[in-house]
Protein backbone atom coordinates (compact mmCIF):
# COMPACT_ATOMS: atom_id res chain seq x y z
CA UNK A 1 0.00 0.00 0.00
CA UNK A 2 1.33 3.40 -0.84
CA UNK A 3 1.08 6.43 0.64
CA UNK A 4 -0.21 9.39 -0.66
CA UNK A 5 0.01 13.10 0.62
CA UNK A 6 -2.64 15.26 -0.97
CA UNK A 7 -3.62 19.08 -0.93
CA UNK A 8 -6.28 19.24 1.93
CA UNK A 9 -7.53 18.96 4.34
CA UNK A 10 -10.35 16.38 4.31
CA UNK A 11 -12.83 17.42 1.34
CA UNK A 12 -10.80 19.29 -1.17
CA UNK A 13 -11.59 18.68 -4.81
CA UNK A 14 -7.61 17.17 -4.68
CA UNK A 15 -8.76 14.49 -2.53
CA UNK A 16 -11.60 13.43 -4.91
CA UNK A 17 -8.49 13.15 -7.41
CA UNK A 18 -6.61 11.61 -5.38
CA UNK A 19 -9.42 9.28 -4.96
CA UNK A 20 -9.84 8.58 -8.32
CA UNK A 21 -5.70 8.15 -9.26
CA UNK A 22 -5.31 5.71 -6.48
CA UNK A 23 -6.62 1.90 -5.03
CA UNK A 24 -6.27 1.21 -1.57
CA UNK A 25 -3.34 3.27 -0.57
CA UNK A 26 -3.23 5.36 2.16
CA UNK A 27 -4.40 8.88 1.63
CA UNK A 28 -2.57 11.43 3.69
CA UNK A 29 -3.40 15.34 3.79
CA UNK A 30 -1.60 18.14 3.86
CA UNK A 31 -2.37 21.84 4.21
CA UNK A 32 -0.50 23.48 1.30
CA UNK A 33 0.94 22.24 -2.32
CA UNK A 34 4.61 22.79 -1.10
CA UNK A 35 3.82 20.33 1.94
CA UNK A 36 2.56 17.65 0.00
CA UNK A 37 5.33 17.82 -2.70
CA UNK A 38 8.00 18.01 0.50
CA UNK A 39 5.69 14.81 2.03
CA UNK A 40 7.55 12.68 -0.87
CA UNK A 41 11.13 14.74 -1.24
CA UNK A 42 11.67 13.59 2.62
CA UNK A 43 10.31 9.66 1.85
CA UNK A 44 7.02 10.62 4.13
CA UNK A 45 5.19 9.68 1.45
CA UNK A 46 5.53 7.59 -1.65
CA UNK A 47 3.34 10.17 -4.41
CA UNK A 48 1.87 13.27 -3.99
CA UNK A 49 -1.40 14.60 -5.76
CA UNK A 50 -2.04 18.72 -6.42
CA UNK A 51 -4.00 20.72 -8.59
CA UNK A 52 -1.83 22.22 -11.99
CA UNK A 53 -4.44 23.92 -13.74
CA UNK A 54 -8.11 25.24 -13.90
CA UNK A 55 -9.86 25.75 -16.99
CA UNK A 56 -10.54 28.92 -16.23
CA UNK A 57 -8.27 30.31 -13.82
CA UNK A 58 -5.50 28.65 -15.32
CA UNK A 59 -1.94 27.88 -13.73
CA UNK A 60 -2.14 26.84 -10.16
CA UNK A 61 1.62 28.75 -9.41
CA UNK A 62 2.48 26.65 -6.11
CA UNK A 63 2.45 23.50 -7.91
CA UNK A 64 4.43 25.27 -11.00
CA UNK A 65 6.89 26.43 -8.44
CA UNK A 66 6.96 23.45 -6.52
CA UNK A 67 8.25 21.27 -9.41
CA UNK A 68 10.92 23.78 -10.61
CA UNK A 69 12.81 23.90 -7.41
CA UNK A 70 14.09 21.31 -5.32
CA UNK A 71 14.82 17.59 -5.62
CA UNK A 72 13.28 16.65 -9.23
CA UNK A 73 9.16 14.99 -9.23
CA UNK A 74 7.71 13.36 -12.02
CA UNK A 75 4.14 12.99 -13.06
CA UNK A 76 2.83 9.29 -13.18
CA UNK A 77 -0.36 9.94 -14.00
CA UNK A 78 -3.73 12.58 -13.86
CA UNK A 79 -7.07 13.11 -13.19
CA UNK A 80 -9.60 15.69 -14.60
CA UNK A 81 -12.56 16.90 -12.77
CA UNK A 82 -15.27 18.81 -13.29
CA UNK A 83 -15.69 21.62 -10.96
CA UNK A 84 -18.25 23.28 -9.57
CA UNK A 85 -18.71 24.90 -5.95
CA UNK A 86 -21.46 24.23 -3.25
CA UNK A 87 -21.79 27.15 -0.71
CA UNK A 88 -21.72 26.19 3.04
CA UNK A 89 -22.58 28.89 5.48
CA UNK A 90 -22.78 28.87 9.49
CA UNK A 91 -25.56 27.17 11.20
CA UNK A 92 -26.79 30.06 13.37
CA UNK A 93 -28.66 32.02 10.88
CA UNK A 94 -26.21 34.87 11.23
CA UNK A 95 -25.79 37.65 8.45
CA UNK A 96 -22.57 36.44 6.24
CA UNK A 97 -20.24 38.80 5.82
CA UNK A 98 -17.25 37.00 5.08
CA UNK A 99 -17.22 34.49 2.44
CA UNK A 100 -13.86 32.21 2.30
CA UNK A 101 -12.24 30.13 -0.04
CA UNK A 102 -9.22 29.15 -1.87
CA UNK A 103 -8.23 32.05 -4.57
CA UNK A 104 -8.86 29.95 -7.54
CA UNK A 105 -12.33 28.58 -6.16
CA UNK A 106 -13.24 32.38 -5.49
CA UNK A 107 -12.11 33.41 -8.57
CA UNK A 108 -14.04 30.94 -10.23
CA UNK A 109 -17.72 32.59 -8.34
CA UNK A 110 -16.83 35.77 -8.64
CA UNK A 111 -20.09 37.12 -10.46
CA UNK A 112 -22.21 34.40 -8.53
CA UNK A 113 -21.28 36.13 -5.57
CA UNK A 114 -21.60 39.49 -6.38
CA UNK A 115 -25.48 38.94 -7.22
CA UNK A 116 -25.97 36.38 -4.22
CA UNK A 117 -23.72 37.46 -1.32
CA UNK A 118 -23.13 40.96 -1.97
CA UNK A 119 -22.45 42.51 1.43
CA UNK A 120 -19.75 39.49 2.27
CA UNK A 121 -16.70 40.09 1.94
CA UNK A 122 -14.18 37.78 -0.37
CA UNK A 123 -11.58 35.63 2.29
CA UNK A 124 -8.39 33.98 0.64
CA UNK A 125 -8.18 30.40 2.42
CA UNK A 126 -5.42 27.88 2.33
CA UNK A 127 -8.03 25.63 0.45
CA UNK A 128 -11.49 25.18 -0.03
CA UNK A 129 -11.63 22.57 2.34
CA UNK A 130 -10.03 24.95 4.73
CA UNK A 131 -12.06 27.34 4.45
CA UNK A 132 -15.33 25.30 5.69
CA UNK A 133 -13.26 24.25 8.83
CA UNK A 134 -12.68 28.08 9.30
CA UNK A 135 -16.40 28.19 9.19
CA UNK A 136 -17.19 25.49 11.74
CA UNK A 137 -14.08 27.28 13.89
CA UNK A 138 -16.42 30.52 13.41
CA UNK A 139 -13.55 32.50 11.49
CA UNK A 140 -15.76 33.04 8.64
CA UNK A 141 -19.31 33.06 8.10
CA UNK A 142 -19.38 31.06 4.43
CA UNK A 143 -17.16 28.93 2.34
CA UNK A 144 -16.95 27.60 -1.14
CA UNK A 145 -16.15 24.40 -1.13
CA UNK A 146 -15.74 21.19 -3.04
CA UNK A 147 -19.69 19.71 -2.95
CA UNK A 148 -17.92 16.58 -0.93
CA UNK A 149 -17.25 18.95 1.72
CA UNK A 150 -20.51 19.31 2.55
CA UNK A 151 -20.31 15.11 4.07
CA UNK A 152 -17.26 16.41 6.27
CA UNK A 153 -18.23 19.53 7.41
CA UNK A 154 -21.60 19.74 9.20
CA UNK A 155 -22.28 23.55 7.80
CA UNK A 156 -25.67 24.80 6.14
CA UNK A 157 -26.13 24.33 2.16
CA UNK A 158 -26.65 27.52 1.16
CA UNK A 159 -25.97 26.96 -3.14
CA UNK A 160 -25.13 23.97 -4.69
CA UNK A 161 -23.74 23.69 -8.39
CA UNK A 162 -22.08 27.04 -8.44
CA UNK A 163 -20.31 27.86 -11.06
CA UNK A 164 -19.74 31.67 -13.17
CA UNK A 165 -18.35 29.57 -15.83
CA UNK A 166 -20.38 25.78 -16.94
CA UNK A 167 -17.94 23.04 -17.64
CA UNK A 168 -15.07 24.07 -15.70
CA UNK A 169 -12.45 21.66 -14.93
CA UNK A 170 -9.41 21.12 -12.68
CA UNK A 171 -6.68 18.91 -14.09
CA UNK A 172 -4.09 16.98 -11.35
CA UNK A 173 -1.23 15.50 -11.05
CA UNK A 174 -0.10 12.13 -9.24
CA UNK A 175 3.87 13.30 -8.89
CA UNK A 176 6.64 10.62 -8.16
CA UNK A 177 10.49 10.96 -7.17
CA UNK A 178 11.70 8.97 -10.63
CA UNK A 179 11.81 5.80 -11.32
CA UNK A 180 10.03 3.87 -13.68
CA UNK A 181 7.84 5.70 -16.47
CA UNK A 182 4.13 4.86 -17.29
CA UNK A 183 3.53 2.62 -20.88
CA UNK A 184 2.88 5.08 -23.73
CA UNK A 185 -0.81 4.79 -24.88
CA UNK A 186 -0.73 6.77 -27.84
CA UNK A 187 -3.13 9.37 -25.88
CA UNK A 188 -0.20 10.97 -23.81
CA UNK A 189 1.45 13.92 -22.25
CA UNK A 190 4.72 15.00 -21.81
CA UNK A 191 6.06 17.83 -19.41
CA UNK A 192 9.49 20.20 -19.20
CA UNK A 193 10.49 23.13 -17.64
CA UNK A 194 12.98 24.71 -19.27
CA UNK A 195 15.01 27.75 -18.44
CA UNK A 196 15.99 29.89 -21.67
CA UNK A 197 18.95 32.76 -21.88
CA UNK A 198 17.31 36.23 -21.94
CA UNK A 199 17.49 37.12 -25.54
CA UNK A 200 15.78 37.69 -28.73
CA UNK A 201 13.72 35.06 -30.02
CA UNK A 202 14.80 31.92 -27.66
CA UNK A 203 11.13 31.16 -26.64
CA UNK A 204 10.38 30.91 -30.39
CA UNK A 205 13.13 28.80 -30.91
CA UNK A 206 12.09 26.77 -28.22
CA UNK A 207 8.10 25.95 -29.90
CA UNK A 208 10.09 25.97 -33.03
CA UNK A 209 12.20 22.84 -31.74
CA UNK A 210 8.20 21.53 -30.74
CA UNK A 211 5.99 22.88 -34.27
CA UNK A 212 9.21 21.59 -36.60
CA UNK A 213 8.33 17.84 -35.63
CA UNK A 214 4.90 18.10 -35.27
CA UNK A 215 3.99 17.78 -31.94
CA UNK A 216 1.24 19.86 -30.48
CA UNK A 217 1.92 22.06 -27.24
CA UNK A 218 -1.20 22.15 -25.07
CA UNK A 219 0.11 24.39 -22.31
CA UNK A 220 2.90 27.57 -22.15
CA UNK A 221 3.00 28.86 -18.67
CA UNK A 222 5.96 31.25 -18.19
CA UNK A 223 6.90 31.53 -14.60
CA UNK A 224 9.54 34.05 -13.53
CA UNK A 225 13.20 32.65 -12.20
CA UNK A 226 12.48 35.03 -8.96
CA UNK A 227 15.71 36.68 -10.39
CA UNK A 228 15.68 39.71 -12.66
CA UNK A 229 13.18 40.95 -14.72
CA UNK A 230 13.00 39.15 -17.51
CA UNK A 231 14.21 36.06 -17.23
CA UNK A 232 11.31 33.19 -17.06
CA UNK A 233 11.20 29.35 -17.05
CA UNK A 234 8.84 27.87 -19.45
CA UNK A 235 6.40 25.35 -18.34
CA UNK A 236 5.18 23.20 -21.53
CA UNK A 237 3.03 20.28 -22.08
CA UNK A 238 2.85 18.46 -25.11
CA UNK A 239 1.27 15.67 -26.74
CA UNK A 240 3.10 12.70 -26.88
CA UNK A 241 5.63 9.95 -24.76
CA UNK A 242 9.01 10.41 -24.14
CA UNK A 243 9.64 6.77 -25.33
CA UNK A 244 8.65 8.12 -28.64
CA UNK A 245 11.68 8.72 -31.29
CA UNK A 246 9.73 12.09 -32.37
CA UNK A 247 9.49 13.00 -28.64
CA UNK A 248 12.79 12.01 -27.97
CA UNK A 249 14.28 13.78 -31.21
CA UNK A 250 12.59 17.18 -29.84
CA UNK A 251 13.45 16.81 -26.06
CA UNK A 252 17.72 16.18 -27.04
CA UNK A 253 16.94 19.54 -29.09
CA UNK A 254 15.25 21.35 -26.32
CA UNK A 255 18.13 20.21 -24.57
CA UNK A 256 20.62 21.72 -26.57
CA UNK A 257 19.20 25.05 -26.71
CA UNK A 258 17.76 25.19 -23.05
CA UNK A 259 20.39 26.72 -20.01
CA UNK A 260 18.53 24.08 -18.14
CA UNK A 261 15.70 21.57 -18.55
CA UNK A 262 13.72 19.58 -16.22
CA UNK A 263 11.84 16.87 -17.34
CA UNK A 264 8.57 16.49 -15.87
CA UNK A 265 6.94 13.07 -16.66
CA UNK A 266 5.17 10.95 -19.53
CA UNK A 267 1.94 9.80 -18.44
CA UNK A 268 -1.45 8.98 -20.06
CA UNK A 269 -4.03 11.76 -20.43
CA UNK A 270 -6.91 11.93 -18.54
CA UNK A 271 -9.04 12.49 -21.75
CA UNK A 272 -7.58 10.46 -23.65
CA UNK A 273 -7.17 12.52 -26.60
CA UNK A 274 -5.07 10.74 -28.83
CA UNK A 275 -1.61 12.69 -30.42
CA UNK A 276 -2.15 14.68 -33.48
CA UNK A 277 0.53 13.35 -35.82
CA UNK A 278 1.64 16.04 -38.79
CA UNK A 279 2.24 14.24 -42.35
CA UNK A 280 6.10 13.07 -41.73
CA UNK A 281 5.98 13.68 -38.34
CA UNK A 282 4.65 9.81 -37.14
CA UNK A 283 7.46 7.60 -34.78
CA UNK A 284 8.28 5.71 -38.46
CA UNK A 285 9.44 8.78 -40.18
CA UNK A 286 12.23 9.31 -37.45
CA UNK A 287 12.97 5.90 -36.96
CA UNK A 288 13.66 5.61 -40.60
CA UNK A 289 15.28 9.23 -41.34
CA UNK A 290 17.85 7.72 -38.47
CA UNK A 291 17.69 4.34 -40.21
CA UNK A 292 18.80 6.26 -43.39
CA UNK A 293 21.30 8.43 -42.16
CA UNK A 294 23.25 5.18 -40.67
CA UNK A 295 23.04 3.45 -44.06
CA UNK A 296 24.57 6.38 -46.47
CA UNK A 297 27.27 6.30 -43.56
CA UNK A 298 27.59 2.81 -44.28
CA UNK A 299 27.74 3.66 -47.67
CA UNK A 300 25.10 1.16 -48.41
CA UNK A 301 22.75 4.08 -49.91
CA UNK A 302 23.89 7.15 -52.05
O1 LIG B 1 -9.02 23.78 -2.56
C1 LIG B 1 -9.29 22.77 -3.20
O2 LIG B 1 -10.33 22.09 -3.00
C2 LIG B 1 -8.40 22.33 -4.26
O3 LIG B 1 -8.32 21.16 -4.50
C3 LIG B 1 -7.67 23.39 -5.01
C4 LIG B 1 -8.37 23.92 -6.25
C5 LIG B 1 -7.33 24.67 -7.17
O4 LIG B 1 -6.16 24.80 -6.82
O5 LIG B 1 -7.72 25.10 -8.28
C6 LIG B 1 -8.90 22.81 -7.03
C7 LIG B 1 -9.98 22.92 -7.81
C8 LIG B 1 -10.79 24.16 -7.86
O6 LIG B 1 -10.46 24.78 -9.11
C9 LIG B 1 -10.47 25.08 -6.76
C10 LIG B 1 -9.41 24.88 -5.92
Amino acid sequence: MSRIAYFGPQGTFTEQAARTLTVDDELLPVETIPAALAAVRKGEADAACVPVENSVEGPVTATLDGLAEQELLVAVAEALLPVHFTVLARTDGEPIRTVASHPHALAQVRQWLEVNLPDARPVAASSTAAAAVGVRQGEFDAAVTAPVAAEHYPLRVLATEVADVRDARTRFLLLKPPGELPEPTGADRTSIVAAAANRTGTLAELLTELATRGINLTRLDARPTKGNFGEYLFFMDFEGHISEPRIGDALAALRRRCSGLRFLGSHPRADQVAATIQPGAANDDFTGAVDWVAAVRRGELA
